[in-house]
């Protein structure tokens, strides 16, 4: 089988089109959705997710702040800054980019942004209602993986999907989503035993690692729907995923690509998510 490649970047385009499209209506209203992002130190990762996100927001009509802070910062300082945010009817969404330097507590970060305005949809009290099934901001990866299933009418309810990786931000709230649709979920990460023999089972399965060419052909079963989330760097130093494409893509049903696949639909969740904050935060008035 030749697998359908799954086109995230056109999918992203489409949202994207319709999230300015009532930015516009919104802005009609006296409201302009505002994102501040928050960039301690200089990662070189980081960096270009962060300039990408600044070109999106200008793209759709929003406002973007930009605040980069120096590896240096203390805790105290960042803390300060993010409860000044919280505070500023000005901003909806907020956003710290993560990894943190190693002296931040990551966890009193997330937890000092206002769920209210936490669009990554990492603090515990959106974790919780996302988890009991209740409207909140879900995490911009899982959110868009779920997009990307549905534009291409994938069902997910009685399909075993397997996930690789059980990281707060992608694998842990992925296999929640997909939970929540009704498919019946494992996850594997470094202490699996026998990794291609769970990853064999999988009708949908989801790799989110951060190692080039992990998922190789012998993990796939045939027709399989394979999600890629990946963002890795390869020995020539070019951008690309978790999964052996060339060699999965004859096997598999449906592939992600790397790049053009989930990364860009992360960033228009992300955009979705403040969207959803400013209207909220209108209906508060
Ligand atoms: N496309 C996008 O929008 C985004 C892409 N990414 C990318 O996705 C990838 C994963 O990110 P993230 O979840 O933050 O990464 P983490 O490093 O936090 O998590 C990696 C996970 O992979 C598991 N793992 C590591 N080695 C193995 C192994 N040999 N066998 C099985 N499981 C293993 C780990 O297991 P254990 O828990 O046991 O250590 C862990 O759960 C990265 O490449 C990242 O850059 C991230 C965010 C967004
Ligand atoms: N608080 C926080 N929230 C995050 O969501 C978050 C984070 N921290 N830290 C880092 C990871 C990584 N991440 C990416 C998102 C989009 C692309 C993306 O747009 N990728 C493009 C290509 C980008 C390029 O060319 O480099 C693509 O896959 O086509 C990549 C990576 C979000 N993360």
């Amino acid at each position: 089988m030749t697998a359908v490649i799954i086109n995230g970047k056109e999918v992203a385009d489409k949202k994207k089109h319709e999230i300015a499209q009532e930015v516009s209506s919104l802005k009609g209203q006296g409201i302009t959705p505002g994102l501040v992002v928050i960039l301690v130190g200089n990662n070189h990762a980081s960096r270009t997710y962060v300039t990408n996100k600044e070109k999106t927001c200008k793209e759709l009509g929003m406002n973007s702040l930009l605040i980069e802070m120096p590896e240096e910062t203390s805790e105290a300082e960042l803390l300060a800054k993010i409860e000044e945010l919280n505070n500023d009817a000005a901003i909806h969404g907020i956003l710290v980019q993560l990894p943190l330097p190693k002296h931040i507590d990551e966890t009193k970060v997330i937890e000092t942004i206002s769920p209210l305005k936490d669009v990554d949809g990492f603090h515990p009290i959106n974790i919780g209602r996302m988890m009991t099934g209740q409207k909140t901001f879900l995490p911009c990866t899982p959110y868009g993986i779920m997009v990307l299933l549905e534009e291409y009418g994938i069902s997910v309810a009685g399909k075993h999907a397997v996930v690789v990786g059980r990281s707060n931000i992608v694998g842990k709230p992925v296999g929640q989503l997909l939970l929540n649709q009704h498919a019946t979920v494992t996850y594997c990460h470094s202490r699996t035993k026998d990794l291609a023999e769970q990853t064999r089972q999988a009708d949908i399965l989801v790799a989110a690692v951060g190692i080039p060419n992990f998922i190789t052909a012998e993990h796939v079963k045939e027709g399989a729907v394979v999600i890629d989330v990946g963002i890795n760097r390869n020995e020539a130093g070019k951008l690309c995923g978790d999964v052996a494409f060339a060699e999965v893509s004859e096997k598999a049903g449906y592939i992600t690509p790397v790049p053009k696949g989930v990364g860009p639909m992360t960033i228009t969740m992300l955009m979705y998510n403040t969207l959803q904050s400013a209207k909220e935060s209108m209906n508060r008035k």
